[in-house]
């Protein structure tokens, strides 16, 4: 697992210039900011072995997750990055270190059908800084009616977000102080239901 990690942040150093992979401040911080960080996801929920990284950018946390279930039985990451360059690259590292994965290059609004039927019965969706928790929820919205828990990693914005987001959901949570970004958390999200809008079925509420 080390070596893999050690040549996934390799990768990341070589392919950096040409394909922007990660904000270049924080390349030299790289093992804490990003690959310490990355693994608080699998930390959060260790007990999931089939995962779904939504806006995965250079691998952070779908790869990381991937390299440390390589050797589960069963387990799997699904990414999914809209960035073209990008998925090249998480394609790159996931047949060099042949990881347990399968990476989608989609927007996460068109992805095909098959991946919300039940041959995907996530367990765990994720994502870091991708987007507000109420538009993390619409994204993960089929996966996490159909059971899977949400493991987000969130920033000092966190508290309007959840305000935010209890608007137009129901849903269950449960907060983790991050170990690397002392104003950040990783949280927990169960039970996620949209809630109906005044004056509308159920069914038409969808945004
Ligand atoms: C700020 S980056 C974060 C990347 C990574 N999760 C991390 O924390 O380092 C957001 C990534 O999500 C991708 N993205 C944004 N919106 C998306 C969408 N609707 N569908 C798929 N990917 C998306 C972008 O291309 C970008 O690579």
């Amino acid at each position: 697992m080390e070596e893999r990690l050690a040549r996934y942040v390799e990768l990341v150093r070589k392919w950096q210039p040409v394909k922007n992979l990660v904000a270049p401040s924080t390349l030299p911080d790289i093992w804490r900011r990003h690959v310490a960080d990355g693994a608080q996801a699998l930390a959060a929920f260790p007990s999931a072995k089939r995962w779904l990284d939504l806006g995965s950018g250079a691998g952070f946390p779908g790869l990381v997750t991937a390299i440390l279930l390589a050797d589960v039985d069963g387990a799997s990451v699904t990414l999914v990055e809209a960035n073209g360059r990008k998925a090249a690259f998480l394609q790159t590292v996931a047949r060099e270190l042949k990881l347990p994965t399968k990476i989608v290059s989609e927007r996460i609004e068109s992805l095909p059908e098959r991946l919300v039927s039940s041959e995907y019965r996530f367990e765990a969706v994720s994502a870091r800084a991708l987007a507000s928790l109420d538009q993390l929820l619409s994204y993960a919205e089929p996966w996490l009616v159909a059971g899977a828990t949400g493991v987000f990693h969130k920033g000092q914005d966190f508290a309007s977000e959840r305000q935010q987001a209890a608007l137009s959901w129901s849903f269950d949570l449960v907060e983790r102080e991050s170990r690397i970004e002392p104003d950040s958390r990783i949280v927990l999200v169960d039970h996620v239901r949209r809630l109906p809008i005044a004056g509308l079925p159920a069914q038409d509420a969808r945004r």
